[in-house]
């Protein structure tokens, strides 16, 4: 069994699902599970639809957005699209109905039933599609397969629940085409893994799977040493071990989700990105085997960060207490601390912004602690640094945090 993964880059158009197709074409003889994402930015606009109606604003023309851009590919893919056409308009249907019938007090839970269409309607067009084409596949509802707890938004996974469920897949199907990202709670309903958790789909079911291999395919050669489009100098890896990939996935190389290497870690199976557009080329691997690029320093530059300064009211020092306390509102609102450092009366930590938590964290924080903040900074992490890169990096950037390990520089500018 090989599990394959395409992201919304790879099926943001016409082009891009006939491209789908000739990939799986390329590996008939073989046992393939295909997870897919949301076409293009369908998950930022469905993300939007959220957030107007939890604004109380109009989001009706939001929604017709999606449906039309949907359209669009169908209108390109299909001889007949009756039925298609239907279905989309049903889901589309669906969401409205749903956000008319909920009172908006949730949004994480709300966050999820909405967000989770952008998957179903891209695996309903491209397993149909695929079909009409002659190439036969199964599409599979992940929400039964997947199982995860109720922690909406960043659910966790149900290994036990999610491995007897995968046990019962159908042995006699050469291609299944199934949903990345979503995946479903005891309650039946639906949960995500957090933004971009289509690549832990594809590892998780390839573990549970016991699959020889994981290809994502991208639309760059491989895992880079920075990103493509804030960088015009790089190189390709040709190798990562587990370890160099998941250090580089935690400090943000959007690349890859940071969960997806453990599943695969645990089984020993590879993960190889590829280029969809050049799929003969080697891409990436990530295995077992020692990293020995080293020599190439990997820069991963997180933007919209939030750097907090906490202190304590009354001039006391900042106690482990307290730091747990602050990582208490942290977890309570399920935000993730990328670098932090303490001071005698201070704790500085630099955070994921996020809109809609950003006053309930200063509101909690300001119950026990002076805060000050600094929105919109940038951290930029560099494994394997050298001061010839940190210079280039840090050229006519000021520099409000700094901090060197023997293998990472951390450092957040404005
Ligand atoms: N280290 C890196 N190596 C390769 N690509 C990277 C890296 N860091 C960021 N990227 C960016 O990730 C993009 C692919 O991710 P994304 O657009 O989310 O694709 P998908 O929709 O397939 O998940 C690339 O086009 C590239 O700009
Ligand atoms: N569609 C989801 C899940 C995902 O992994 O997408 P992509 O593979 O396009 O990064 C998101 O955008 O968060």
């Amino acid at each position: 069994m090989l599990v394959f993964k395409f992201g919304g880059a790879s099926v943001k158009d016409v082009e891009g699902v006939i491209n789908l197709k000739s990939i799986v074409q390329l590996y008939e003889n073989q046992t393939i599970l295909v997870v897919v994402s949301a076409m293009g930015k369908m998950t930022n606009a469905l993300e939007e639809v959220v957030k107007l109606f939890y604004k109380k604003e109009e989001y009706a023309q939001k929604l017709k957005e999606i449906e039309d851009y949907h359209q669009t590919l169908i209108n390109g893919l299909f001889e007949d699209k009756t039925e298609i056409t239907a279905s989309l308009k049903k889901h589309i249907q669906r969401i409205q109905d749903y956000l008319e019938s909920v009172d908006g007090q949730r949004y994480d839970e709300i966050y999820d039933q909405v967000i989770s269409n952008g998957e179903l309607i891209s695996t309903l067009i491209i397993s149909t599609y695929l079909n009409q084409e002659g190439v036969s596949n199964r599409w599979l509802d992940t929400r039964k397969y997947l199982k995860t707890d109720a922690t909406f938004r960043e659910a966790k996974v149900n290994w036990e629940a999610t491995q007897s469920s995968i046990d019962l897949l159908e042995q006699n199907v050469n291609l299944f085409i199934t949903q990345g990202f979503i995946g479903g709670a005891s309650d039946n309903k639906t949960t995500t893994l957090g933004r971009e958790g289509s690549d832990y789909t594809a590892s998780i079911f390839a573990h549970c799977l016991k699959a020889e291999s994981v290809t994502i395919w991208k639309d760059v050669p491989g895992v880079l040493s920075a990103d493509p489009r804030l960088f015009s100098e790089y190189q390709k890896f040709d190798q990562l071990s587990y370890t160099e990939a998941v250090e580089m996935t935690y400090y943000g190389a959007t690349v890859i989700h940071p969960k997806t290497i453990k599943p695969l870690q645990n089984s020993n199976i590879p993960l190889y990105v590829k280029p969809f557009l050049h799929p003969e080329e080697a891409g990436t691997v990530i295995n077992s085997g020692e990293f020995l690029q080293k020599n190439i320093s990997a820069i991963i530059v997180k933007k919209n960060q939030l750097l907090i300064s906490i202190s304590t009211k009354d001039f006391s020092f900042i106690s482990e207490l307290n730091i747990s306390h602050i990582y208490e509102i942290f977890a309570k609102l399920n935000l993730k601390c990328n670098v932090s450092q303490n001071s005698a009366l201070s704790f500085t930590v630099c955070l994921d912004y996020d809109d809609m938590k950003f006053e309930e964290l200063i509101k909690l924080l300001e119950t026990s602690f002076k805060v000050r903040y600094n929105e919109n900074v940038t951290l930029y992490t560099i494994r394997h640094y050298d001061s010839n890169v940190l210079q280039k990096i840090l050229e006519g950037k000021i520099v409000i945090l700094e901090q060197l390990s023997r293998s990472t520089a951390q450092i957040v500018v404005k």
